[in-house]
């Protein structure tokens, strides 16, 4: 008898449900070829949601009559773990997540390295537009309204939060995973995760810290996630703009996911509660970076936004790796908040990121690849899905992570990852205290296709603290306790650009070389950068070094670097600076005189 759990509201999960890819999947076409075609013709989805609109009235009738039938079972995931006739599955081991991802989520399947591939439907990146913070006494004050967070009256969340239980409460299975944010005990918060799909639960067992069995046992939650990303939001309930809805309560302690599969969602809704939580309980400070240590101890962090280079910098052969992308520096040294890494694979090879290869292996989750389907070998240059793939694997996959992830010293250096399409930053610039603040509360880069739903091509964007779509507070508030923390420890700060070099991406230049960019970082940490000779880089007034090992010297100055004629080079310059300025002036009236005069001058 077919298991109802494979009924499931979206036609990238189950053949039964009528849509494009499930006509494809009967007609018996290879995986890759299917997924081409799904791509391209995803025609019989509305356009606002994960379900077609037609599909989904059927399935709702059914939903609410078995709610009806059985309401207090909404109590059941929230409260109790009693297990009446729904299997609760707590905190599943691998290989059972791998069985049930395998026999009940179509399209699911082990690739030749041991991972588990899986598919996220129509969103392949996050949907920072469908983003709400509850508006609630709690919070309110202290939350920075606006574009990135956007209020949610609290009866919504009430009618969301509703229909994500009652979905999760009509699947035969759903599935618990407990975990911790946070490696430094005094500041960690205990997540729970209450999910449909076994790519979800496994997903979320990797990027949280994976408590002993024994604190298992007892855990009491601080934060619970509820993610019912494969049924939708009603685009008829107040506040909806779309079927996608991912919502936090700040004073429950809930997050509220509906229409999006995509499995970030869920790490970077702990990422904004962590923005929350760390500067107002613990004067801590949330940043959206990697770190890693040296032989010495000597802590580096890499602040950036989506595709500048966090989690392939930091996996560092000479370098322990604290973490890929979420920390906080607290006054005992820095830690990790997470419990594995989620990197990009799209271009992924053994000979240029050994590290990251090697770590997808048997527990790791592929997400939207595309493999063959007699070797299940993954072609890592097909973007066919999009070119948001990615993997998560446990942090002790790197060979050489810092376990616990956390470092009882202050970082040494500071780089500041920017990835500027325009080929008019420099690939390395030392940064005084001034220019520091300047770039970290502008949050320059060009934003990548893939991460974001939405983006396909390079897109010049200022996300204050790099971080801009998971801050709860002031981008002010971060940046002023990063001052004083540079200012306390003494902290060196760079500013590297791992994009483009010699023009820009519309001129046809490319992308610095990654072992351009590894010898920079080779160079800062072994101090010799320190030592070079250095020159003023015009407009932008930043110290650029003559030389460093390991990189023509050619290329250290974007003005000698450039191939595309002089004119070009003058008018990119100061578009570029003009955009710096342009976006500083909504943080003018805060910022001290001289970070403002750090920026460009035209
Ligand atoms: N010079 C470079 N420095 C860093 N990454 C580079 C460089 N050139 C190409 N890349 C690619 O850019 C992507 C950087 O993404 P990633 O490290 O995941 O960024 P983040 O973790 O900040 O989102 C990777 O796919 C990497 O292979
Ligand atoms: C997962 C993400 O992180 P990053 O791209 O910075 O690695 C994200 O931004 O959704
Ligand atoms: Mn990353």
């Amino acid at each position: 008898m077919k298991d109802p759990v494979a009924r499931t509201a979206s036609p990238y999960t189950d053949p039964s449900v009528k849509g494009p890819r499930s006509k494809l999947l009967a007609s018996g076409r290879s995986l890759a070829v299917n997924m081409l075609v799904n791509s391209v013709n995803k025609t019989g989805l509305h356009p606002g949601g994960v379900v077609p609109h037609h599909e989904h009235t059927e399935l709702e009738e059914e939903l609410h009559e078995k709610a009806h039938i059985d309401y207090d079972r909404v109590a059941i995931v929230s409260v109790d773990r009693a297990d009446r006739n729904l299997r609760q599955i707590p905190n599943p081991s691998v290989p059972a997540l791998y069985e049930d991802a395998l026999v009940y989520e179509t399209g699911t399947a082990i690739t030749s390295s041991g991972a588990l591939s899986a598919y996220s439907g129509k969103k392949t990146g996050r949907s920072p537009s469908d983003k709400r913070i509850v508006k609630e006494p709690t919070s309110e004050s202290d939350i920075w309204w606006g574009p990135v967070n956007k209020p949610m009256a609290p009866e919504v969340w009430k009618i969301n939060r509703e229909r994500a239980v009652d979905y999760l409460n009509t699947r035969n299975r759903i599935y618990v995973v407990d975990g911790y944010a946070g490696w430094d005990e005094k500041y960690r918060i205990k997540v729970r995760v209450v999910c449909a799909r076994a790519y979800h639960a496994l997903f979320m067992r990797n990027m949280l810290i994976r408590p002993p069995r024994e604190e298992l046992e007892h855990f009491h939650p601080d934060y619970t996630i509820y993610n019912a990303g494969s049924f939708p939001a009603n685009r008829y309930t107040e506040g909806m703009t779309s079927g996608t809805s991912v919502a936090i309560n700040f004073a429950e302690k809930e997050m509220v996911i509906l229409g999006t599969e995509y499995a970030g969602e869920m790490k970077k809704g702990i990422f904004t509660v962590m923005f929350y939580e760390g500067p107002i309980k613990h004067n801590i400070l949330t940043l959206h970076s990697s770190a890693n240590e040296g032989k010495n101890g000597d802590v580096t962090l890499f602040f950036g936004l989506s595709g500048t280079g966090k989690t392939t910098l930091s996996a560092d052969p000479n370098r322990a790796l604290i973490g890929d992308d979420e920390h906080c520096w607290s006054d005992r040294g820095v830690f990790n908040i997470e419990g594995g890494c989620y990197a990009k694979t799209i271009g992924l090879s053994a000979e240029k990121e050994p590290d990251i290869f090697n770590a997808i292996r048997f527990g790791s989750v592929l997400e939207n690849v595309i493999f063959d389907q007699d070797t299940r070998e993954v072609d890592y240059d097909d973007a066919t899905l999009t070119e948001n793939t990615r993997c998560a694997y446990p942090i002790e996959y790197i060979s050489n992570a810092k376990i616990p992830c956390i470092s009882n010293n202050h970082p040494s250096n500071i780089i500041l990852l920017t990835c500027d399409a325009r080929g008019v930053l420099p690939p390395i610039s030392k940064l005084n205290r001034a220019q520091t603040m300047f770039h970290f509360i502008s949050g320059y880069t060009s934003k990548m296709a893939g991460t974001e739903d939405g983006v396909l091509e390079p897109q010049a964007t200022f996300s204050s603290c790099f971080a801009q779509p998971f801050l709860a507070l002031h981008p002010m508030r971060y940046a002023k306790m990063l001052a004083d923390k540079i200012q306390e420890h003494n902290a060196n700060a760079w500013l590297l650009n791992t994009g483009w070099v010699g023009a820009g991406f519309s001129q046809g230049g490319k992308r610095c070389p990654l072992k351009y960019t590894r010898a920079i970082l080779d160079a800062i940490h072994s101090g010799e950068l320190a030592k070079v000779e250095y020159e003023n880089y015009e407009v932008f007034n930043l110290q650029v070094p003559k030389s460093c090992p390991g990189v023509p010297s050619e290329l250290l100055n974007p003005k000698t670097a450039w191939t595309a004629g002089a004119d070009s080079f003058d008018r990119e310059v100061r578009k570029l600076g003009t955009l710096f300025l342009e976006n500083f002036k909504k943080y003018e009236s805060e910022a001290t005189e001289d970070v403002i005069k750090a920026g460009p001058v035209i």
